[in-house]
């Protein structure tokens, strides 16, 4: 079974996509890392991620840095977004997360264009969201409690930037699939949205074989 979960920044749809393959003992990956690692060594090489020729040499990451801290930060997320537009830099990650998708049990998977792009074939599909004012408290929590002193107003603004940005690019822009299931988890705490996505995903595969 594949599942396809998507949405905004802090929407919370990589807390969802991980109890999702906890519950399925599926495989998970968060395709934003990818994205992230690209941004992370344009900035290490001192390249500009603006330029789409500095930020394709830098898909070519090293693989350790998918489990580094650092990929959290606020900065790595907005360079991510920024090198994340470039259709060069898509193309170049595009293979490696469709086969993690096609593993022979299948692979729940989050980012901006699962249901779209990656895995436009899914079992399941989810469009995480939330207000930016409630994400934006979320992903603030979250900074401060790694020893950030960024202020709510910043994360706000940022947040409403990397929306903009994400929606608008030419190529697999942030949007929900025509066949996806809405979730909107403002008013839910963590463990009422993964209940709901689990009873999401069983009413979309209800009566199909695994
Ligand atoms: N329903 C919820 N209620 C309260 N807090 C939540 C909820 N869902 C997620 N969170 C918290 O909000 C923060 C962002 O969640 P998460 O990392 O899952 O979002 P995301 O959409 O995957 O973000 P990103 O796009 O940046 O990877 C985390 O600190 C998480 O614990
Ligand atoms: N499938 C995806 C996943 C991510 N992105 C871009 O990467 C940025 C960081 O992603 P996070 O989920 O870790 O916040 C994000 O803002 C997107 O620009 C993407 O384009 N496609």
């Amino acid at each position: 079974m594949i599942i396809a979960v998507d949405g905004p920044a802090a929407s919370g749809k990589g807390t969802i996509a991980r109890a999702l393959a906890r519950h399925y003992r599926l495989p998970h990956l968060d395709t934003g890392l990818l994205y992230r690692a690209v941004a992370a060594t344009v900035i290490d090489l001192e390249l500009d991620p603006e330029q789409e020729a500095d930020a394709v040499a830098a898909c070519a990451f090293d693989e350790q840095l998918l489990g580094d801290e650092r990929l959290k930060d606020d900065a790595i997320g907005k360079a991510a977004s920024i090198v994340s537009a470039h259709p060069l830099v898509r193309s170049a990650l595009l293979q490696r997360q469709r086969r993690f998708a096609q593993q022979p049990d299948g692979a729940v998977l989050d980012g901006r264009d699962i249901g779209t792009v990656i895995a436009p074939d899914a079992d399941a599909k989810l469009f995480v969201k939330a207000t930016p004012t409630i994400r934006a408290q979320r992903r603030h929590a979250e900074l401060r409690a790694r020893g950030s002193a960024v202020s709510l107003d910043k994360v706000l603004a940022d947040i409403r930037a990397r929306d903009e940005r994400d929606s608008s690019r030419s190529m697999a822009p942030l949007r929900m699939a025509d066949d996806a299931a809405l979730l909107d988890t403002s008013f839910l705490s963590i463990d009422a949205a993964v209940q709901r996505a689990i009873a999401l995903v069983e009413a979309r595969t209800a009566g199909r074989s695994a």
